[in-house]
């Protein structure tokens, strides 16, 4: 088994629970209340450029020309392609320029962008590589789900389009490509470190969606 397939069998069961989670149910149906989405549109953008630097920083961290070419694509693709998505979606929700500048990050996406960027700077080229892969994977995993049972005239079908795309998926593929090559080539202890990175970002992208679901937002004085 390939090492990126042992890191998704590892964390089927919250994959598993990823797919149930009630934004991710209504995303399928088209039942997402307007209020949801917009929250999480506003939150993804934000997480966008978070997850663009963290990109951009993995880039410059690889071993090898392919390695920065890869990341730094990924960046551009996260922060002009992903967010033309949001912008698009933001016209409709009318979320203006100014309004998303002055909402600030949720503790859920203030958790996993510090936790990209953080680990970003401070980790190895492959534990950081791992913390990126679930961005990517699960992202595409639910796209498809969701593709393939998606509401007739689902509103948010742009959005499913897009993580099902296989471009999207295409770009998966070449970062589990680079995973198993760096596990190939990495002790025993950065193959545990590259795990445990994993997990968390799989968590934090859990965390995400059941915080967008939910309107979480900083409580009371700590707004
Ligand atoms: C929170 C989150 N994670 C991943 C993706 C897909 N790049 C995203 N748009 N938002």
């Amino acid at each position: 088994m390939s090492f990126s397939q042992s890191l998704w069998n590892a964390n089927q069961a919250l994959f598993q629970s990823t797919l149930e989670l009630p934004f991710n149910q209504e995303l399928a149906s088209g039942t997402l209340s307007r209020e949801r989405f917009r929250h999480y549109m506003i939150q993804d953008a934000h997480y966008l450029v978070a997850y663009g630097r963290a990109l951009a920083v993995t880039a410059a961290k690889s071993d090898n020309a392919e390695g920065v070419v890869q990341f730094a694509n990924a960046a551009n693709e996260a922060v002009v392609v992903e967010r033309a998505l949001h912008g698009g979606f933001m016209r409709d929700f009318g979320v203006t320029p100014e309004q998303f500048a002055a909402t600030p990050l949720t503790p859920a996406c203030h958790h996993y962008t510090s936790y990209l960027l953080a680990t970003a700077w401070s980790a190895t080229y492959p534990v950081a590589v791992a913390a990126l892969l679930p961005c990517f994977w699960i992202y595409a995993e639910v796209g498809r789900d969701i593709h393939a049972r998606s509401a007739k005239d689902n509103p948010y079908q742009a959005w499913v389009d897009t993580y099902a795309s296989e471009e999207f998926h295409a770009a998966v593929r070449g970062v589990c490509a680079t995973v198993d090559r760096l596990a190939e080539e990495a002790t025993e202890a950065t193959r545990a470190a590259m795990h445990a990175a994993y997990k968390d970002a799989a968590r934090l992208e859990w965390m995400f969606w059941d915080s967008a679901y939910r309107l979480g937002d900083w409580q009371g004085s700590l707004r």
